[in-house]
C-alpha cells in the first residue's frame, strides 16, 4: 500500500496498521504540532452505504461521548476519491494485548486497566450504546504523565442499543464473545460486553484467553493465590445464562474495584519475577544511584510527555528517557558488537526490560547511549543488522548536536529502532544513541537527542 503525503492538513508519517474495514495511520497536525491518528475506510468498503454509515456512526459515538477512557475523535471528512476518514487522539503505548505478550502483569496492574476499560464501557452504555467487540487489541494505550492511560477503541460494530435486536450477522471476536453474539440475529443488550470484560480480565490475569464457553477453569486455578471473589467475579460475568452475569460494565467495574481496594490483595506472585515489577523498578534505580546515575523527572517539550533525566556521572552524560520507559536503569551495559568493535565502551541504558535490549525481536522500550572519544564515523556500526532492511539515513542538527540517524520504523517485531551518532559541533566527543520505541516517532528521537547533555 502506498503511503499518501497527507489526509487534508495531517501529513502522514506512517501506516500504525489495518483492519477488516479501514487503515490507520499516524499522522501530523503541523497546526497543533500534535500526532493524531488517521483511520481512513478501505476503498472496497467506502461506497458501500451501511459500512460509511457505520463508520461514520463510531465517529459520531466516539465525539457524543469524549470520555478520557474512550479514543477521542477530533474530526472527520472526506478524501477527493470519497473515503471518509476519522482524525483521533494517537495511542503511542500500543495496546493491552501488547502488554499482555511481555509477560504476567501483577495482580494490581491488571486489576488498574480493567478498571480503566470498565469505566470506558460504562460510558458507552450510559450513552446507550453496546461496544460488541471488546479485546486486548481493542484496549489502546497512551502515555500519560503518570504512567499509561487506557483507550478503548474501535466501536466499529458498535451499535445503538435500541437497533441492537435482530442482527443479521454474528458480529464479534471468538474467545471474548458472549455466546448469543454467536447466534445471527441473537438479541443483544450490555451484558454481551459484559461477558467480553470478563473475558479480557481473565486473559489479564492468567495471560490467556478463557475457553469457548461455557468457561469452567476458574483463573485462580492458573495463577494460584488469587482473591475468591475475583474468581467468582469473572466465571460468574463469563456465564452463558446473562441472567447471572453482573448487570452491566459499572456493576462489574465497582465490584473489580471494591477488589482491587482490599488491604489483603496478593501482592508476592513467584512468577512475577518474570516481570518488570514496580519494587524491581525501585531496586534498579537505588542501584542506579549507588553506580552513580541520578534521577529527575521533568516535563518534555512534547505535550503530556514527561521525561525522566538520568545523569551518569561517570560517562559524563545526561539523557532525557520518556518517563513510561524509565522501569530498569543500567549504567555499564555492554554495547553491541558492531559497536564494541568500532571502540565503544559499555553505556547508559535506561528502558522498560534491560535483559532483552539488545533482541530486536522482543519489545522493549528505552534509550541506550555511549560517549567515545574522537570524532567517529560510525556508520558502520549503525547499518551493522540490529534490524532487517536498510535504515532511512537522515542527518540532524540542533543547536548542540549534529550528527546522523539511522531509523527503522518496524524492526522485527519489537518495534522501531533508531541508531544515532551525534557530536556536539566542533568537539572530538561522539555519543552513539539507541532509541526503541513501540512505534515510530521521529519527532520523540530528536526530543531525545535535544535533551542529551554532555558533562
Ligand atoms: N488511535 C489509534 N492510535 C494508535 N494506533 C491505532 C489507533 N487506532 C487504531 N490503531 C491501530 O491501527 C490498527 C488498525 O486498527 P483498526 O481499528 O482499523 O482495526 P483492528 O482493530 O486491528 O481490526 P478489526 O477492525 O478488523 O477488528 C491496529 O493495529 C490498531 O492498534
Amino acid at each position: 500500500m502506498s503511503q499518501p503525503e497527507a489526509f487534508g492538513r495531517y501529513r502522514v508519517i506512517r501506516r500504525l496498521g489495518s483492519g477488516s474495514f479501514a487503515t490507520v495511520w499516524l499522522a501530523q497536525d503541523d497546526l497543533l504540532n500534535y500526532p493524531v491518528a488517521i483511520k481512513v475506510l478501505a476503498e472496497n468498503w467506502a461506497h458501500q452505504m451501511d459500512i460509511q454509515h457505520r463508520f461514520l456512526e463510531e465517529a459520531r459515538i466516539l465525539r457524543q461521548t469524549d470520555s478520557t477512557w474512550l479514543v477521542a475523535v477530533h474530526d472527520v471528512d472526506v478524501l477527493p476519491d470519497g473515503r471518509p476518514y476519522m482524525v483521533m487522539t494517537y495511542a503511542d503505548q500500543g495496546s493491552v494485548a501488547d502488554l499482555i505478550r511481555r509477560g504476567p502483569l501483577p495482580l494490581d496492574e491488571a486489576l488498574r486497566l480493567l478498571t480503566e476499560i470498565g469505566q470506558g464501557i460504562t460510558v458507552l452504555h450510559n450513552h446507550g450504546t453496546i461496544h460488541r467487540d471488546i479485546k486486548p487489541s481493542n484496549v489502546l494505550l497512551q502515555s500519560s504523565p503518570v504512567g499509561q492511560r487506557v483507550l478503548v477503541a474501535d466501536l466499529g460494530f458498535a451499535k445503538a442499543i435500541d437497533e441492537a435486536s435482530g442482527f443479521t450477522a454474528a458480529a464479534g471476536t471468538p474467545g471474548y464473545m458472549s455466546p448469543e453474539q454467536s447466534i445471527p440475529g441473537g438479541d443483544l443488550d450490555v451484558r454481551s460486553d459484559v461477558y467480553s470484560l470478563g473475558a479480557v480480565a481473565y486473559e489479564l490475569i492468567t495471560g490467556k484467553p478463557p475457553s469457548r464457553p461455557p468457561v469452567r477453569v476458574p483463573p485462580g486455578r492458573i495463577r494460584p493465590g488469587l482473591p475468591r471473589e475475583l474468581d467468582d467475579l469473572i466465571l460468574s460475568a463469563l456465564s452463558v445464562d446473562r441472567e447471572s452475569r453482573p448487570g452491566d460494565a459499572k456493576t462489574f467495574t465497582d465490584r473489580v474495584r471494591s477488589i482491587r481496594m482490599a488491604p489483603d490483595l496478593p501482592r508476592a506472585v513467584p512468577w512475577w519475577q518474570r516481570y518488570r515489577m514496580p519494587w524491581r523498578r525501585a531496586a534498579a534505580l537505588v542501584a542506579a544511584s549507588l553506580l552513580g546515575a541520578t534521577v529527575l523527572t521533568v516535563s518534555g517539550g512534547a505535550p503530556g510527555l514527561s521525561l525522566t533525566t538520568v545523569r551518569d556521572a561517570a560517562q559524563g552524560i545526561r539523557m532525557g528517557v520518556p518517563s513510561v520507559w524509565a522501569r530498569e536503569f543500567h549504567t555499564d551495559l555492554r554495547a553491541r558488537p558492531a559497536a564494541v568493535d568500532a571502540g565503544a565502551g559499555p553505556g547508559l541504558l535506561v528502558a522498560t526490560d534491560a535483559d532483552d535490549w539488545h533482541s530486536t525481536d522482543v519489545p522493549s522500550y528505552g534509550v541506550y547511549a555511549t560517549v567515545m572519544p574522537g570524532a567517529r564515523d560510525l556508520s558502520k556500526v549503525a547499518e551493522h543488522d540490529p534490524c532487517p532492511g536498510d535504515p532511512a539515513s537522515r542527518r540532524v542538527r540542533t543547536g548542540d548536536w549534529e550528527g546522523t540517524v539511522w531509523d527503522w520504523p518496524e524492526c522485527n517485531g519489537g518495534g522501531a529502532f533508531t541508531s544515532a551518532a551525534v557530536h556536539p559541533p566542533g568537539e572530538p566527543a561522539t555519543v552513539y544513541l539507541e532509541i526503541r520505541q513501540p512505534d515510530y516517532r521521529p519527532d520523540l528521537v530528536d526530543e531525545i537527542i535535544d535533551h542529551t547533555v554532555l558533562g
